[in-house]
């Protein structure tokens, strides 16, 4: 085993593959170099499920490493002030490291958490959230919520992701902690697991490539953070009958010498293969795309499709002629049988096209947007606005419950689907518009719409500012918040705070099981207080 001084003398030799000039490293005096061999405790885990390590007080990103090991790891890459490296061996190893059970894992870039027992996962997704409220956030989370059994407590906690999303340059201060208006803090609950975390998307993407030796046309994921394409026939996170119409469709293609597409070459014709099932109903949909409108061979396997794959419904041809990393072209068109797939969540249902955004979790789905409408507490009179709608899925649910709902989304086509929806539901009382949200909630309301309830469900970035400003200055009785990133929540919910509202709970659900990824919803009410002050 390679020792530290070993390490320091081979560092004499070696450059760092910072982005910063290697002369940086020199002067800051690095205590490790890069090609280093180093042994290290593992204290915590990033964002995107690596491990965090410290050397010398420098902190490594370890890939496959969990909290509380002792690993060997080569470093891989050096920067200003974190690096990366490569995982050799686990010296120790910590009681919650499982097997991970999927074939490709160790080079697929889809999962993260697999060799993490699942249990464990769920305890640092939530703890992932209680840091990012008080660390970026500044808010007090109650004490009786620091659930019991989590493992990783004080400083050496969930370390953030190396590119810093959300900077917040926050250290725990105890004290200046808001108060969260006398509620004793927000209460986080435990994340909301699956029973079974497996088999749970309902949509493949399937990149397709040419790879000889595994004899021609091949389709699986893209290896973590390259182009290459690593075969694959199984992927465990995904339904069955996904992998069995991928697989299908791979082959059929094979046989009738359908060419895949050479990104380099800008040859061949199929691109993806994308496959969508229905968990309430089981029908499927297949979309082929390809380089052309037409090809040889695409009859044939179209027919093949259909004789052999029962329960495909639908199968459709995106055209993507062009030179990029986009899945989809602009042009789509149905081949055989139906333009769309029906599924229902909660009993509202959706129809779903080639190119529809669609949740891919349906039953995590179902449980949060429940936890949503419980957090709305409509009793039939309300006037609720849905910003960041979507397809019009949180709309459609809380419908029901309230007088009107108001929904805004930036995509056309989304709110052409969310409008279609609603038909489909007989669902009247649901009005969608185009726009960014911090522009059409300023404008609705100068015309007198007046919320008692606005859910935002933002993506990643979290709220744009003006659509905060404009929320305290409507004062909904409620806020329910539906977030992608807690880094991005923490940092908005403060900003409520200041201006007048209270968090009184989060509720973080595991829509992505072996991911580094975690969705909470949030309960934010108005602080009666605050209307009583003089304007
Ligand atoms: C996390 S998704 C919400 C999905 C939606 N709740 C659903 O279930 O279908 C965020 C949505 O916000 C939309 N979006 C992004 N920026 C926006 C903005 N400034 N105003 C309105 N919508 C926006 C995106 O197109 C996306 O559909």
């Amino acid at each position: 085993m390679r020792t530290k001084k070993f390490a320091a003398a081979k560092r004499r030799k070696t450059t760092t593959a910072s982005s910063k000039p290697a002369g940086d490293a020199a002067r800051r005096e690095l205590p490790v170099a890069l090609h280093d061999v180093i042994e290290l405790d593992i204290v915590g885990l990033a964002h995107e499920g690596e491990g965090v390590g410290r050397f010398g007080g420098f902190t490594l990103f370890v890939p496959g490493a969990l909290p509380g090991e002792r690993v060997r790891a080569r470093v891989a890459e050096l920067r200003k002030n974190f690096g990366r490296a490569e995982l050799l061996e686990v010296l120790a190893a910590s009681p919650d490291r499982v097997a991970a059970p999927c074939a490709v894992y160790a080079r697929c870039g889809g999962c993260q958490l697999q060799h993490f027992a699942y249990e464990a996962q769920l305890r640092w997704k939530r703890q992932l959230v209680v840091d990012a409220l008080e660390r970026i956030g500044k808010l007090r989370v109650a004490p009786s919520s620091a659930a019991p059994g989590v493992p990783f407590q004080g400083d050496s906690l969930s370390s953030g992701s190396p590119e810093g999303e959300v900077s917040s340059g926050a250290s725990f201060q105890g004290d200046s902690l808001s108060s969260g208006y006398g509620f004793g803090g927000i209460v986080v609950h435990p994340v909301l697991g699956m029973d079974d975390p497996w088999r749970y998307r309902n949509k493949a993407q399937v990149p397709i490539g040419f790879d000889l030796e595994e004899g021609g046309l091949v389709g699986g994921f893209y290896e973590q953070g390259s182009h290459r394409i690593v075969s694959t026939d199984a992927c465990l996170i995904q339904h069955e009958r996904n992998d069995d119409a991928v697989l299908a469709t791979k082959r059929i293609a094979r046989e009738l010498g359908i060419e895949a597409y050479d990104e380099k070459s800008r040859s061949g014709w199929l691109r993806h293969v994308v496959a969508k099932v229905s968990f309430a109903t089981g029908e499927m949909m297949l979309v082929l795309v390809g380089t052309t409108r037409v090809v040889d061979g695409l009859d044939a396997l179209v027919a093949r499709l259909r004789d052999e794959l029962p329960h495909v419904v639908s199968i459709c041809l995106n055209v993507n002629p062009d030179q990029t990393s986009a899945v989809f072209g602009r042009e789509t068109a149905t081949l055989w049988g139906a333009d769309v797939i029906f599924d229902s969540i909660g009993g509202i249902r959706f129809a779903i096209s080639a190119r529809s955004f669609y949740q891919v979790n349906p039953v995590q789905t179902e449980r949060l947007y429940g936890k949503a409408l419980e957090y709305a507490a409509l009793e039939g009179g309300e006037t609720v606005i849905d910003a960041y709608c979507g397809i019009g899925t949180i709309s459609l649910f809380l419908a029901r419950s309230a007088r009107q709902v108001y929904g805004v989304e930036l995509i056309p086509d989304a709110v052409e689907d969310a409008r279609a929806n609603a038909r489909l539901n007989d669902i009247d009382n649901a009005d969608f518009e185009v726009g960014r949200a911090e522009v059409v909630l300023p404008a609705w309301r100068e015309q007198g719409i007046d919320a008692d309830v606005i859910v935002v469900d933002p993506p990643r970035k979290g709220c744009d500012p003006a659509l905060l400003d404009t929320l305290v200055a409507m004062r909904p009785e409620r806020i329910v918040y539906v977030s992608c990133n807690p880094a991005t929540l923490a940092r908005d919910l403060a900003a409520l705070e200041a201006g007048g509202f209270a968090t009184l709970e989060v509720q973080p659900v595991d829509m992505f099981p072996h991911t580094g990824h975690v969705e909470c919803v949030a309960l934010v009410i108005r602080n009666e207080t605050e209307d009583q002050k003089p304007l």
